[in-house]
């Protein structure tokens, strides 16, 4: 049984857990540290997972450590920490937007490291988990990294460690920009007159129902649009609305500055830690 700690319970320790006991994974195996009694308590009472106070505690023992805690308090977990993962050595895996590799060799001391970014949608076995390791990681422990990460939905090895912030940018915050997406078409449904609860149970089905046929029918997005798209009807007005508006470029954009930010959370940490 691989025995696994998180470094932080909150909303992606939470997805992993949730989605790890899912697929069998004893609670036993899963501790967790985390600061606040009320989650901890939470963390105890919906997972049945052992939570403690001190992050020492929660690694004693540990094949694997999932540090699960904001870019910003990375420096504040590093002193705690370092001397408990060189006697344990476990692999350790970092899901903090930005920070790199080397930052992390750099504060916990030469370990196999592996940098992944998953989503919340882990939370319901649907993640989408883009990972990087480091030379240290040898092949046993790159498939248990693989593992746990596939308990969760689909993974993808990258290559080179720079495009983890453009993986950052597309899977692990766009989660929140379907949702935004289902926002607003509810909201210009309702302006329209539909009823809230409708407007939000059609939009919410159509969102499910266009990602079905995406992941199950292996069309390309672009046919799949084709085909909804009769020759001057209500598709066609809509996605003219969309390209005059620049669509692809406020796309792009808002992909370019996740990304920026993701550069930004580490090249901040270089400063401070
Ligand atoms: N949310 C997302 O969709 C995704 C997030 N990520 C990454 O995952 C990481 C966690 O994000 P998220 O779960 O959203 O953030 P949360 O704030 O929900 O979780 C972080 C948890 O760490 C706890 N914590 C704070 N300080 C310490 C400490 N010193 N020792 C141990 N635990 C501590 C926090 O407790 P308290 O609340 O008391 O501060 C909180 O419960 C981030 O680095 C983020 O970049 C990656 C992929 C997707
Ligand atoms: O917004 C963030 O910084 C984190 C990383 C990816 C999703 N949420």
């Amino acid at each position: 049984m691989t025995r696994l700690a998180f470094i932080g319970g909150g909303n992606m320790a939470r997805s992993l857990i949730g989605g790890l006991l899912k697929t069998g994974v004893p609670t036993g195996a899963i501790r967790v540290a985390e600061p606040q009694a009320g989650a901890r308590e939470a963390l105890g009472r919906e997972f049945g997972v052992a939570a403690y106070a001190e992050n020492p505690l929660a690694v004693a023992d540990a094949d694997v450590v999932v540090l699960a805690v904001k870019p910003q308090v990375m420096p504040a977990i590093r002193d705690g920490l370092r001397d408990a993962l060189q006697r344990q050595r476990p692999l350790l895996i970092s899901i903090a937007a930005g920070v790199r590799l080397d930052q992390l060799e750099r504060w916990f001391g030469a370990l196999p490291i592996v940098r992944c970014m998953p989503n919340t949608p882990a939370l319901i076995g649907a993640g989408a988990t883009g990972l990087v390791a480091n030379a240290r990681v040898s092949p046993p422990q790159r498939a248990q990294a693989q593992h746990i990460l596939d308990a969760v939905g689909l993974t993808r090895w990258i290559d080179d460690e720079r495009l983890m912030d453009t993986v950052t940018a597309l899977s692990g915050s766009g989660p929140a920009y379907f949702f935004a997406l289902v926002e607003a078409l509810e909201d210009a449904a309702v302006a329209q007159g539909l009823p809230r609860e409708t407007a939000r149970a059609l939009a919410v089905q159509t969102c499910l129902g266009a990602g079905r046929m995406l992941s199950e029918g292996g069309e390309a997005p672009g046919e799949l649009r084709r085909r909804v798209t009769s020759p001057n009807g209500t598709t066609q007005a809509a996605l003219e609305s969309f390209a005059a508006d620049g669509l692809g470029r406020i796309v792009a954009r808002a992909v370019a500055a996740a990304a920026r930010r993701g550069e930004e959370l580490a090249a901040e940490l270089d400063k401070t830690a």
